[in-house]
């Protein structure tokens, strides 16, 4: 049966003025080839502080790819070979200078699997304060990792174990321990790829609450496959369609009013 276009829900965040909310990362005609297959054509989008932007559209469209752009996981993918301008703050991110190790510190990622770290609750939030050395003493490693799980909206079920591991917990408690893991170090900028999938209705309504909190603080970027979610979470929406941005506009709009008739296509549910 056809999916009909998702309502823009009531609980929508509405749109944000992006003369107010500062430019975060910008992509300019980004390409990128998997060896001879080019997955993104010249994808330009503008990301904006204090705001979640959802990626849409059919499987297979390069979604995932241009996410992972963003903090440079691709550069781990030997066939990979990418052209264009990703910025973050003004500054380009694949410049030789930018180590990808500090890069990833600043803009996070969230998978869409859960995947713990073989270690306690405690050990998966304290690792990369650790590693980055923004904690100085134990006392402030337990304050970074108490808050990091108080913001991920998990402490109060793990309180009393956090010397378990982080494996034992429900799939929705493990996604909300790697973001907590993902916000220990402060990213400035979250990624999250399609990060509900895996997870029960419940446990998906929880993490979408928490991304509208964490936004006061960081700007998240989100793939997902369900509209209604774009629709629930996020400010600003793209629509992907074969390796290229179709159209970008704010949320409402883009469900209400798109532009291109590729995209009224997509929502209505007529293909993907
Ligand atoms: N590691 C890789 N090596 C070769 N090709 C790849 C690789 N990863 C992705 N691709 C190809 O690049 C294209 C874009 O894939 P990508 O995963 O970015 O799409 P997507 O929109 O996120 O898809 P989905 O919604 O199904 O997750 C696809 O044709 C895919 O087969």
């Amino acid at each position: 049966m056809k999916q009909r276009a998702p309502a823009v829900p009531e609980k929508n965040p509405g749109a944000i003025s992006t003369q107010e909310h500062a430019l975060k990362m910008k992509t300019e005609s980004l390409n990128l080839w998997y060896g001879q297959k080019q997955a993104l054509h010249d994808a330009s989008l503008e990301i904006y502080d204090g705001s979640v932007t959802a990626l849409i559209g059919p499987s297979g469209c390069g979604k995932s790819t241009f996410l992972r752009c963003l903090n440079r996981m691709n550069d781990v993918i030997d066939i990979v070979k990418i052209k264009g301008d990703v910025e973050l703050d003004g500054e380009d991110i694949y410049d030789p200078d930018i180590d990808p190790v500090q890069l990833r510190a600043r803009v996070g990622m969230v998978f869409q699997k859960p995947n713990p770290f073989p270690k306690s609750i405690f050990e998966n939030v304290a690792y990369g304060p650790k590693i980055h050395g923004t904690a100085t003493n134990k006392s402030d490693l337990e304050e970074i990792v108490v808050n990091s799980l108080k913001r991920a909206g998990l402490f109060e079920e793990v309180k009393d174990r956090l010397d378990e591991p982080g494996t034992g917990l429900s799939g929705g408690q493990q996604q909300r321990l790697c973001i907590a893991r993902a916000i220990a170090v402060n990213p400035e900028v979250l990624l999250m790829d399609e990060p509900c999938s895996a997870l029960d209705p419940i446990a998906t309504a929880k993490i979408e609450t928490l991304m509208d909190e964490l936004r006061e603080n960081l700007c998240i970027v989100i793939v997902t496959h369900s509209m209604q979610q774009a629709a629930r979470v996020s400010q600003r929406t793209a629509f992907f369609h074969l390796g290229k941005i179709i159209e970008v506009d704010d949320t409402t709009t883009m469900f209400t009013n798109p532009t291109d008739v590729k995209t009224q296509d997509y929502i209505m549910g007529r293909f993907g």
